[in-house]
């Protein structure tokens, strides 16, 4: 399933390539504002922070929520307290795209994560054109050395990346690049199965200056108050916010965690 994902957004990065070759892409991308800070956004403290996804549908669950203005979700998510936004732009099975990125990016004053399946430097120059401030990269998805190489191509263009790891071994790969924002994904990407208790029992081997982040299968502030307990600075939350109020839904959450 990641191999697919990865193999079908790359080709669909290849196809607008045609249409915006790489140099266009990258003088773009050299014209962008300075990125948001997304460390100091997301820095540890007293209580537990949110990056709140606008997320339309997935694989594992279909459809999710129409979401006809990513901006205007995007906005409530800031009202709810969010620390950052994360937008999923890949379009076959999550129905995002870097469209709605852009729109996001104009509305809110977060940091926004490009979150997709990122395999070439074309897609880090893009999500940098677009706005993006943070760029997911996936250990799973990566040879160790182009993982190397667009980890650097992130910072360069001053963004700052999410590496997404699912073991000890990939947690020691971020690492060993130096992340200092590491996320611990509950969902195995090939399975779609969810292991809530995954994050806690890796919290330990997180490098000690990075941003420890618990990714996907929060559904009730019960399980913010586990990743809490388990370590998590952070928690990354899809489904929950689009399919229920994000404000309502963000203050429970926030206060579950606090
Ligand atoms: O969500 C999926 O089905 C999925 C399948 C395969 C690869 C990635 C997938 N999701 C991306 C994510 O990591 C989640 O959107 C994110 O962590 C939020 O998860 P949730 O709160 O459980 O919606």
């Amino acid at each position: 399933m990641l191999d697919g994902l990865t193999a079908g957004a790359v080709a669909d990065a290849e196809a607008r390539a045609q249409a915006r070759p790489l140099a266009l892409v990258e003088k773009t991308a050299l014209a962008q504002p300075p990125a948001r800070d997304a460390l100091a956004a997301l820095a540890p403290a007293a209580q537990v922070k949110i990056i709140a996804e606008v997320k339309r549908a997935s694989p594992s669950r279909g459809d999710l929520a129409e979401i006809p203005d990513p901006a205007l979700q995007a906005s409530l998510y800031e009202q709810g307290g969010a620390s950052a936004i994360s937008v999923l732009t890949e379009g076959r099975k999550f129905k995002g795209s870097l469209a709605d990125l852009e729109a996001v990016k104009a509305r809110v004053s977060l940091p926004v994560l490009r979150k997709d399946f990122i395999a070439t430097p074309y897609q880090v120059l893009e999500a940098r054109a677009s706005g993006a401030d943070l760029v997911l990269l996936i250990v799973a998805a990566l040879e160790q050395p182009l993982l190397a190489e667009l980890h650097e191509l992130v910072r360069e263009l001053g963004m700052t990346p999410l590496v997404e790891t699912h073991s000890r071994e990939e947690l020691d790969r971020a690492g060993d690049l130096g992340a200092r924002l590491i996320g611990v994904n509950a969902r195995n990407l090939s399975t779609f199965e969810l292991d809530r208790d995954l994050f806690g029992s890796l919290a330990e081997h997180f490098p000690s200056d990075a941003v420890k982040i618990a990714e996907s299968a929060v559904l009730t502030p019960a399980d913010v108050q586990h990743y809490r307990a388990g370590g998590a600075d952070v928690v990354l939350v899809g489904e929950a916010l689009v399919t229920n109020d994000p404000v309502t839904t963000l203050t429970a959450f926030l206060e579950a965690g606090s």
